[in-house]
């Protein structure tokens, strides 16, 4: 027998020995497994090819809501998965010590070796990175960083002087903008970097790469088994050939900082240099750096730009709170130089509703946070709002789902930043059963680092753009612009953190207050 007809007749025992293997597996996922009784799609029952699937066309968020309208508050959307709805899951889950993220992060990891302060399983290795990582974004680091960000909004700021041409180039795709933005900022934050993504071409490609990378791996870990595919090491491979990847341009921005001092930048790289050195236990390698980097640059730069983007686009789309909103700012400040971090930013009460509102209905994570009992979280039962957790299940709440139940948030597709007003004159603080349910930033040990920065960065942007600029949609975009969901909300395209297209806005200077801007170099 020859060669090719040895690999055929192996292929027909394997497919022979497989179709009776399938069979039986789904039969036991749907009639004898733990979680039968869990309502949720067939297919999901099934397997975990329901997550890809809605996982690679993007809208997985969009999904899970769905279910939760069709299914009930807490479905099965995996073999092993459970999704629920409801606050008392958010702090059995989250606020939970005897729990890790799940084992499907692993699949999160662009090299599963290198793990990163988002995606380590292990306990232990997360509160080294996280002491690293962390400090970099406290409220203290963020001060020293302040001037940075400032130079990078101003740019901004600028470039949102229409052209004296007039004509349909002062259309501005607020998306594009607030993406060059976000990781200019963070280019510098990580590695004292000037991207100049805002100002110059040159470095533009690596926006689709990353997106493009991050969209891969959110399919991965949904349906981890894929990844045995091994698919990405060739491409991996080709962007390191063609030299005009994500993660190539991450080794030149690395290596640019390593030929400086440490103290030569306030930036990630300066916190992390002295833990190259450290005793056994705190140490770390060069390569933890460049994986530590690898999460940075979306973490901080893509969160806080769909923020901004939704922001802009809800606030167009509701002249009545774009106008409140301009008055605040227009009274609080007497000059675009007060405008910045501090006591009076932060009196801007309407300014930080209409943020957590755009954050409430276009989480920029949408999705599902996977979170898992491991052998070292204990062996007592999990119990989640009521329901006792088998071993091996993934369980999680979806962002976009809880901030669109109607038990929290009641007309949850309107733009309301009153919701985060407090109801009266008396209590200072916004309403607590809507706070317990707002989970834009996650919470407990596995929350988000850099909330301060992101309140800082986005409260600024937003500040100084109505301090010089009255907005409103473009008219050729219309109302329902390609940028809206079948809700008329913000469209948010699902990779984990969210990619996004518009609002398309057109921009009128304030009086002659734009003259000052005119004078600034870029
Ligand atoms: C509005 C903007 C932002 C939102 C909505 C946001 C949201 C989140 C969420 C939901 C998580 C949890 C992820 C998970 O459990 O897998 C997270 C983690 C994290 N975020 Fe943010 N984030 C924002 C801005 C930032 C910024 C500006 C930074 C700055 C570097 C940052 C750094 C991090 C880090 C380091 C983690 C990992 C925390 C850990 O596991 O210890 N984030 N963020």
């Amino acid at each position: 027998m020859g060669v090719f007809d040895t690999v055929v007749l192996t292929a027909q025992y394997a497919v022979l020995l497989l179709i009776p293997y399938l069979i039986l597996l789904g039969g036991y996922r749907v009639l004898a497994h733990p979680l039968r009784h869990y309502p949720g799609p067939p297919l999901a029952r099934l397997s975990d090819v329901y997550g890809a699937f809605y996982a690679w066309n993007r809208n997985l968020y969009l999904r899970t809501y769905a279910d939760h309208l069709n299914y009930g508050p807490v479905i099965r959307q995996g073999p092993n998965k459970l999704v629920f709805n409801s606050v008392a899951a958010v702090h059995d889950i989250y606020a939970n010590d005897r729990v890790s993220k799940s084992l499907s992060y692993v699949a999160y990891t662009v090299n599963p070796g290198k793990t990163n302060v988002i995606n380590t399983v292990n306990k232990p290795v997360h509160r080294v990175k996280r002491k690293l990582v962390g400090a970099v974004v406290t409220e203290r680091s963020m001060r020293t960083f302040e001037p940075t960000m400032t130079e990078q909004i101003d740019i901004f700021i600028k470039l949102l002087l229409p052209s004296p041409q007039g004509s349909s180039n002062n259309v501005v795709n607020m998306s594009t903008r607030c993406r060059h933005l976000g990781m200019d900022i963070a280019g510098y934050l990580g590695f004292g970097y000037a991207l100049k993504l805002q100002t110059d071409n040159e470095n533009r490609f690596l926006l689709p790469g990353m997106n493009g990378g991050l969209w891969r791996l959110n399919i991965y870990m949904q349906y981890p088994s894929l990844r045995k595919l091994g698919y990405e090491i060739v491409e991996i491979a080709l962007t390191f050939i063609k030299g005009k990847g994500f993660l190539s341009t991450l080794t030149k921005m690395i290596q640019a900082r390593l030929a400086q001092d440490k103290d030569a930048h306030h930036d990630l790289y300066a916190f992390m240099a002295d833990a190259l050195d450290a005793p056994d236990g705190d140490k770390i390698s060069l390569s933890e750096i460049w994986t530590e980097g690898i999460s940075f640059l979306p973490a901080a730069g893509d969160t806080t730009s769909a923020t901004l983007s939704a922001l802009f686009f809800y606030l167009s789309r509701n002249a009545h709170c774009r106008r409140r909103l301009a008055d605040e700012i227009r009274s609080t400040f007497a000059s675009s130089d007060e405008i910045r971090g501090g006591a009076q930013l932060t009196s801007c009460r309407y300014l930080r509703a209409c943020i957590d509102e755009a954050l409430r209905m276009s989480p920029p994570v949408p999705g599902t946070l996977w979170r898992q009992q491991l052998p070292q979280d204990g062996d007592a039962p999990w119990v989640v709002d009521g329901h006792v957790i088998p071993p091996g299940t993934q369980v999680g709440v979806s962002h976009y789902a809880l901030h669109h139940n109607e038990e929290y948030f009641p007309d949850p597709f309107s733009f309301k930043p009153e919701r985060w007003l407090p109801a009266d004159e008396v209590s200072k603080e916004p309403s607590a059963a809507n706070r317990a349910a707002f989970v834009a930033f996650s919470l407990g040990a596995r929350g988000c680092a850099g909330k301060a920065m992101a309140y800082l960065e986005v409260g600024l942007v937003s500040a100084k753009t109505l301090w010089y600029f009255d907005f409103e949609p473009a008219s050729e975009y219309g109302a329902l612009g390609r940028d809206t969901n079948e809700m008329g909300e913000f469209l948010l395209h699902d990779v984990f953190t969210s990619s996004h297209d518009g609002p398309y806005l057109t921009f009128t200077p304030r009086g002659d207050l734009w003259k000052e801007l005119a004078g600034q170099g870029q």
